[in-house]
């Protein structure tokens, strides 16, 4: 009976084996084909160490960070202008070469318009920024923005950024006065993601975020959390690379809820005051976003009233676009039903969006930068005297105080730190762009396909001794007089390059600038038994972080 059974069951475990053998073949032979993909068209590739992952696995199980992932593969490909790799099965290629890299960022941005990242989402509110907007979109956002850090607007902001590092005065002359020696021991990471969050509140959104003076700070709490480690963005972009259809269908927002709902209410409340506080005249970010939407309101209703296909009319004014967005932002729907017109560019989920992304680039790229300067001055004190004299002399010359004009354009010795800083240390170690229309690579029968996507090693590049000699020395000498004019065009790409480069570099430069001479002629920067030499980095992290943060000692400085 036993035997028969046996017997019976046979045939069925035939077939199974069949079909997991049919499978695996398939499958095989699907990556194989996939796997193929440089080596066919003749272009050198790092070889990928994963069926599953590519050249990925490494950064995907935590064991390397992104950063250092693609400097990688920047170093693999090593004699080569360009090369190939992987992220799971999909082809990307390297640029290495600075002269490529402009010809694609630059000269032929039409053929590279858009980066890599994931086509905007209606069901995620607050993903239709500029980093991730496409094509025309992005254009026309980009343009109406663009305005926002125009010389006017950053001089009118120099009293409130002046308003911030006040309250920064305020915490560290306590913290170097006070009995207790430890107080003046800083993890620079955090007093200075403080210090950028309340100046980006102030400057673009009119708030007080008050992250310096309250350690609960609503602000700060929300910001660790954006770039804090989690398995629910961590999973989630697993998913997106390996099946994008899954993330769609279940409409798995990119945002933690916690975080939309906060930027929601936050924004919805900033809009509400200034509806009934039209007295004050603001000059900001938001008011900017508002009045774009306000007129684009009264465009389309002019339109539609020439069109005979509105029978009702408008009016387009201020208080109606604070309404608007009011009525949009309310319980995290950022878009309301009036607005699902295709004519919209500005409807409540670009501008929500916009006002997020904002946020977000504009304290924690600062912050780092900043914190990996002044880290820098702590081991280096003799360029700390430098800056010190620069900046003294310049103070000295224009009757003790700094204005907009003297920190833009006279400190010098300043721009060459803080270039240093962010070739040293780049925050956007990695850039990308999404390949629209075949390109062919000049002097090669090499063309990018459409929907390849372009990798660019920031990191790479600033740390490869061919462009920057002993590239792990921080010598700011190198951004100074004729050494600047060698630095290969193409080879130093901190804010990127292109109609895509960073909106707020101009803005960015200007507060490092602004906060980095009042402390540098307050206070000196030293070691001291919590600075890690050299910064072991955090593998798990989105951003290039320290483990355990960035310490050094502060001292008010004697002056005689
Ligand atoms: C040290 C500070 C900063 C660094 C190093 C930095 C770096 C970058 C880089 C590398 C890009 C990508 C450029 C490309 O793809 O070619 C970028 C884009 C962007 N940055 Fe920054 N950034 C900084 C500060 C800021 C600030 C202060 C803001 C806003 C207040 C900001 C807003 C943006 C936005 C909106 C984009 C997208 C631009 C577009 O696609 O049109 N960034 N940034």
């Amino acid at each position: 009976m036993a035997a028969f059974t046996v017997l019976s069951t046979l045939p069925s475990v035939t077939s199974v084996v069949l079909i997991v053998s049919s499978v695996a073949l398939c499958a095989a032979y699907y990556l194989h084909k996939k796997y193929s993909y440089w080596a066919k068209r003749g272009v050198p590739y790092v070889k990928p160490d994963s069926w599953f992952f590519g050249n990925t696995k490494e950064m995907i199980f935590q064991r390397e960070s992104t950063t250092f992932m693609f400097a990688r593969l920047y170093n693999e490909l090593a004699g080569h202008k360009f090369g190939g790799y992987y992220r799971n099965h999909k082809p990307f290629l390297v640029l290495r070469d600075p002269e490529l890299i402009r010809l694609i960022f630059v000269k032929n941005f039409s053929h590279f318009h858009d980066r890599n990242t994931p086509d905007e989402r209606d069901f995620d509110p607050l993903s239709r920024h500029l980093l991730n907007l496409r094509g025309q979109r992005w254009k026309n956002v980009r343009y109406k923005l663009t305005p926002t850090f125009s010389s006017g607007k950053l001089k009118g902001m120099h009293e409130l950024m002046q308003a911030c590092i006040l309250e920064l005065d305020d915490y560290l002359t306590k913290a170097t006065s006070g009995d207790s020696k430890d107080l003046n021991v800083q993890d620079l990471r955090e007093l200075m993601a403080k210090f950028t969050t309340d100046v980006i509140g102030a400057c673009a959104f009119g708030l007080n975020c008050n992250s310096i003076r309250d350690e609960n700070s609503e602000f700060r709490r929300i910001g660790r959390l954006i770039f804090s480690f989690s398995w629910r963005s961590y999973i989630r972009a697993i998913v997106l690379t390996l099946a994008p259809g899954i993330v769609m269908a279940t409409k798995w927002k990119s945002i933690r809820p916690e975080i939309e709902n906060f930027f929601m209410s936050v924004l919805k409340g900033a809009v509400e005051h200034r509806k009934s506080h039209t007295e004050q005249k603001r000059n900001d970010f938001l008011q900017l976003l508002i009045n774009i939407q306000a007129e684009e309101r009264k465009q389309l209703e002019s339109n539609r009233t020439q069109n005979g296909t509105q029978n009702g009319t408008q009016n387009g004014t201020q208080n109606g676009t604070q309404n608007g967005i009011q009525n949009g932002l309310q319980n995290g729907h950022a878009e309301s039903v009036s607005e699902k017109s295709k004519d919209i560019l500005f409807d409540d989920s670009v501008v929500a969006s916009n006002a997020f992304i904002f946020f977000i680039a504009g304290f924690e790229t600062t912050a780092s930068t900043l914190s990996y300067c002044l880290y820098e001055l702590a081991l280096n004190p003799d360029i700390g005297e430098k800056l010190y004299e620069e900046v003294e002399s310049v103070k000295q010359a224009h009757n003790g105080t700094l204005d907009y004009d003297a920190v833009n354009k006279e400190l010098v010795y300043m721009e060459a730190v803080i270039s240093e800083t962010l070739r040293k240390y780049p925050p956007a170690s990695v850039l990308g762009r999404r390949c629209n229309e075949a390109f062919q690579i000049p002097d090669t029968n090499v063309v990018i396909e459409e929907g390849v996507g372009v990798t660019v090693s920031v990191y790479g590049l600033h740390h490869d001794p061919q462009y920057f000699p002993e590239p792990e020395k921080f010598k700011p000498e190198r951004f100074m007089g004729e050494n600047k004019d060698k630095i290969v065009p193409g080879s130093y790409l901190p804010f990127g390059d292109g109609p895509r480069i960073c909106i707020g570099m101009r803005f960015a430069h200007y507060e490092m600038k602004s906060v980095l001479s009042y402390i540098i002629t307050n206070y000196t920067i030293h070691r001291c038994n919590k600075t890690v030499v050299p910064l072991q980095y955090d593998t798990r992290s989105v951003l290039h972080t320290p483990v355990g943060g960035v310490w050094v000692q502060f001292q008010k400085r004697l002056k005689l």
